[in-house]
């Protein structure tokens, strides 16, 4: 069975959704934030901790599991469920963003990008055939095609020619997909802050029929007002009986204003990310742990999170532990973030039943501190 949506209900005060993705492996809500497990891990998570927290479908990198272990392994395993033995849905990226973010040395061709192995220097070469046979290899629920995601700012002319190559790959990449059956094929929307492009981007993509659609080339340096216009004009040409994804997005406010915006899936290593340097999203901000005023705090991390984390352990605790640099400290931070970020796209979902979200907006980001419009 491929990928379905169901459109439950579309909030009275904003343009936002309740929706659910069917998947081979179940069904979630949306919308939804997936935590990043780049290297068939979510970074110091067990699969059971992010099944307790509510996690229900994660995000996986196709470049860095071709470079390491390598797709053939993961294969030979019976495909990234099994072998990272995460019974959820998994969703795979192309590669198109490692190769234009990671990688400076790159060579754009019709036939594909040529570039260097960040790590190793080795060259390298991917195509939206060799992107698919990768992720078909891997075995996620969604696979995403192989396109370009520009830099920000990027010229006009420039984002014409990258917007059109990437429609012809897409349909490179519905070419060689090998199991539209049992793996959903997302294609991905590009045009930077260009309204007549995203708008040709978007009529290529969905004359294609791909079972769900993302919004590229996002989150990479523009303004978040940048971010929110382009959403505005991009979802309502997107099919709305189709899930949207917005790739690489995940703070607090960008994930309630882009739900607004009619946005239904979200990814971002950033709550990740920041745990392990020991700062920390709570109901009233930002928190950096290291800070010494909380050396003798014996609060949770937020009074108002009932996680593991904040359920058994205090600022002082997590503080000694970040700053001698103890796995387990960078695991109860971690756990806090995702959980904090889960949990509001569960507020999110009841406020749209409830046709508030809106109101929700005002009173979260009056109380985590983000400056009203
Ligand atoms: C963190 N920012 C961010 N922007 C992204 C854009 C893309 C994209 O356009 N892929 N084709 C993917 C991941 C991203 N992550
Ligand atoms: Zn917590």
């Amino acid at each position: 069975m491929a990928i379905t949506y169901e459109l439950i209900k579309t909030c009275k005060q904003t343009g936002a959704r309740l929706g659910k993705v069917h998947t081979p492996h179940g069904s979630f809500e949306t919308p939804m934030f997936m935590p990043v497990g780049t290297l068939a891990t979510v970074k110091t998570m067990s699969p059971e901790e992010l099944e307790q927290m509510g996690a229900q479908i994660i995000l996986s990198n196709t470049y860095h599991l071709w470079l390491r272990p390598g797709e053939d392994i993961i294969q030979e395993a019976g495909g990234l469920h099994n072998f990272m033995n995460w019974n959820g849905s998994i969703l795979t990226d192309s590669g198109g963003f490692q190769v234009f973010s990671l990688s400076d040395l790159r060579k754009i061709e019709e036939e594909g990008v040529h570039f260097r192995n960040h790590i190793s220097g080795e060259k390298l070469f991917l195509s939206p055939e060799k992107a698919m046979h990768i992720q078909n290899a891997l075995g996620p629920d969604i696979m995403m095609a192989f396109d370009e995601c520009p830099p920000y700012p990027a010229e006009h002319k420039y984002m014409k020619d990258s917007v059109e190559r990437t429609s012809r790959w897409a349909e490179r990449c519905l070419e060689a997909h090998q199991r539209p059956h049992d793996q959903g094929l997302f294609g991905i929307i590009q045009g930077g802050e260009y309204e007549d492009l995203r708008r040709q981007s978007a009529q290529d993509l969905t004359s294609m029929d791909f079972p769900g659609y993302a919004i590229g080339g996002l989150s990479v340096g523009e303004p978040k007002d940048v971010m929110n216009r382009v959403l505005e004009f991009t979802t309502p040409l997107m099919p709305d009986q189709k899930p949207r994804y917005l790739m690489g997005v995940g703070s607090p406010d960008s994930l309630i204003d882009g739900s607004i915006r009619g946005v239904d899936m979200f990814d971002c290593v950033l709550p990740t990310r920041i745990a392990r340097n020991g700062t920390l999203m709570t109901s009233e901000g930002r928190l950096v742990v290291r800070n010494a005023k909380f050396a003798r705090d014996f609060r949770p991390i937020d009074e108002n999170c009932d996680c593991h984390t904040c359920r058994n352990y205090s600022r002082a605790y997590i503080r000694h532990l970040v700053k001698a640099n103890e796995t387990f400290g960078f695991r109860l931070t971690t756990y806090h973030n995702l959980y904090f970020l889960l949990n509001l796209m569960r507020q999110v979902r009841e406020a749209i039943r409830e046709d508030r979200l809106g109101d929700f907006r005002d009173e979260f980001f009056e109380q985590y501190g983000f400056n009203k419009p």
